[in-house]
């Protein structure tokens, strides 16, 4: 058996899963450094042409064992954490690797983001300024025991997020209300923590037992 932290928690999965799942998390940090190293690449074209070869050799022999659209990997575990959802998946490549720890107050999680999360030069796009927001924000309130789909996010950005700088992200339960949760929270520099560059309130909504959208 193999033991994986689950919150504070140590949880014996299965050995060979949790080998498996360091492998798909490794492979996700690999492509996760492909992606980067793209977008700043200033390569001559021969070292392009090398690259979009190499890639497709590896997507091609990756795809042949893709897993139908809909269902869950053989590597998912309901009590660990999943591994390819686009706001923390450390299996996905596209996702940015948030890691949410507990504090006092609500949930903290401090993040470097690469160069693919570029938007205007050197400051992060604001659309993953949001995705980062919704998922931190997201977390306190699902560690808060109360989890939900959320309803709206409301974002202020104030100042740019800088890119390739270390960042913290802190969000708290500000109201709870039957199936309504209101969350708060921001993005700083992790060197100036209290400075919100970003801020954002957001509902989450636990949906009904009958809501359609619970159904597969
Ligand atoms: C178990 C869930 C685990 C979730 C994991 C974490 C997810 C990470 C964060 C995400 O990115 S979630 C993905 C993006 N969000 C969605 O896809 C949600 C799409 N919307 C829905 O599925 C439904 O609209 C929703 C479940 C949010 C609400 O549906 P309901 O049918 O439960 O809403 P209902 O009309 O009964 O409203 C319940 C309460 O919420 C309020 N409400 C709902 N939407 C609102 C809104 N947009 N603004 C303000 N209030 C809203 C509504 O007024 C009402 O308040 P009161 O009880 O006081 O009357």
């Amino acid at each position: 058996m193999g033991t994986e932290a689950v919150g504070t928690l140590a949880y014996d999965a299965p050995a060979a899963k949790v080998d498996r799942r360091r492998l798909i998390e490794q492979l996700g940090d690999a492509v996760r450094g492909l992606v980067a190293a793209t977008c700043a690449a200033e390569a001559p074209p021969e070292e392009l042409e090398r690259a979009i070869a190499g890639t497709r050799q590896l997507a091609e022999g990756l795809r042949g064992f893709a897993r139908p659209l809909g269902t869950a990997s053989s590597s998912e575990d309901p009590l660990l954490p999943h591994l390819y959802p686009a706001g923390h998946g450390a299996g996905n490549p596209v996702a940015p690797p948030v890691h949410v720890e507990a504090t006092e107050e609500g949930v903290r999680s401090r993040i470097t983001l690469g160069r693919q999360y570029e938007g205007p030069r050197g400051r992060t796009h604001g659309g993953i300024s949001a995705l980062l927001l919704d998922e931190v924000l997201a977390y306190a309130s699902t560690s808060a025991g109360r989890g939900g789909f959320t309803a709206y996010l409301n974002t202020s950005y104030h100042q740019a997020v800088p890119i390739q700088v270390p960042l913290e992200i802190r969000a708290r339960i500000d109201a709870e209300d039957g199936r309504k949760t209101t969350v708060k929270g921001f993005i700083a520099l992790e060197s100036d923590p209290e400075v919100p560059l970003v801020s954002a309130t957001a509902l989450f909504v636990i949906p009904r037992a009958d809501y359609e959208g619970n159904q597969k």
